[in-house]
């Protein structure tokens, strides 16, 4: 392996805590800490123990966290009924609906009635509206925390040939916005992509946000490019193991190989969007609170 490991563990951990050195500050100006509410439909047990680190992880950061648990057969007026009364709820700075919602529900109607400023998902039409228009906003936080690894990494990205595969609205069209918006000559790839291999093969940096396990390739990188892998694929058990392997979207030994910095799966870019998540909530609240933006985020 010749790549630099990006140790996005280690720099959201880092983060988070200026992050909690930010709150105390907050609270002296207001009389009250950030507070995020995060709403978790049905029983699904992967978004759980995910809605749980949330919770323990604002916690630490000295935020306050509401955790609202709705039964998976909900209706679309109840849902919106919460997040009405989040909307205007005081104490809530930041709203997070945990993705996907059971089948019967309207996600993107849903996702819609979030106020735009307490949005810290990032996934409201205001919230896209304003990344396409370079306006202040709510930036989704996975494609953000991609974006911190990579100027860490790369200080300037201006003038890097991007690739971008996969263009969901959590990660694909906000991480190519983001890439633009910081000069790189960004292209969006995706299934219907004529020669993906020799398309990636171009790339300065490549990000990889597909949901399927070790698609990218060794050979597709150019060397010298940097490798951001958004998959969390876990494989299905070897024989005897309870659990499978968790592996990205990228092929991780072959693409280390030619690559000169990478993400790993787990402990890449998973743990940033946790903490971005605590940014977003912490400069949402600034903004409401009609304080200017905390310095350095
Ligand atoms: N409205 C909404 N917003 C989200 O941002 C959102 C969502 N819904 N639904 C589910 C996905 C998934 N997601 C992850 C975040 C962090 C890790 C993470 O921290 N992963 C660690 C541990 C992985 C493990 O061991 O399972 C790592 O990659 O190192 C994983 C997954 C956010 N999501």
């Amino acid at each position: 392996m010749a790549a630099e490991i990006i140790d996005g563990k280690a720099f959201a951990a880092a983060l988070r805590l200026r992050i909690a050195d930010a709150v105390p500050a907050f609270e002296a100006a207001t009389g009250r800490v950030p507070g995020l509410a995060v709403v978790l439909v049905g029983d699904d047990p992967a978004s759980a123990v995910y809605v749980a680190s949330k919770g323990k992880a604002t916690l630490a950061a000295g935020m306050a966290s509401f955790e609202h648990r709705l039964s998976a057969d909900v209706t679309q007026a109840e849902l919106e009924g919460l997040l009405a009364q989040l909307n205007t709820d005081e104490t809530v700075d930041g709203i997070l609906l945990q993705l996907p919602l059971p089948a019967h529900l309207d996600e993107q109607a849903a996702v819609a009635t979030i106020d735009p400023d307490k949005d810290v998902d990032g996934l409201t039409p205001v919230s896209a509206g304003r990344l396409a228009l370079g306006i202040p906003g709510m930036v989704p936080c996975t494609p953000h925390g991609c974006l911190l690894l990579l100027q860490d990494r790369l200080g300037d990205l201006s003038g890097k040939d991007a690739v971008v595969i996969g263009r969901s609205i959590l990660v694909g069209k906000p991480m190519a916005a983001l890439l633009l918006g910081a000069n790189c000559t960004v292209t969006m790839a995706h299934s219907r992509t004529k020669d993906l291999p020799d398309l990636v093969r171009r790339a300065d940096i490549v990000v990889a946000a597909v949901g399927r396990p070790e698609m990218v390739r060794g050979d597709w990188i150019k060397p010298g490019a940097i490798v951001i892998d958004v998959g969390i694929n876990r494989l299905a058990p070897a024989d005897g193991a309870a659990k499978g392997r968790l592996v990205g979207d990228v092929a991780y030994e072959e693409a280390g190989a030619v690559a000169t910095a990478i993400t790993p799966v787990p402990g890449g870019v998973g743990p940033m969007t946790i903490a971005c998540l605590l940014r977003n909530t912490l400069v949402a609240a600034h903004r409401r609170a009609g304080l200017s933006d905390p310095e350095g985020f």
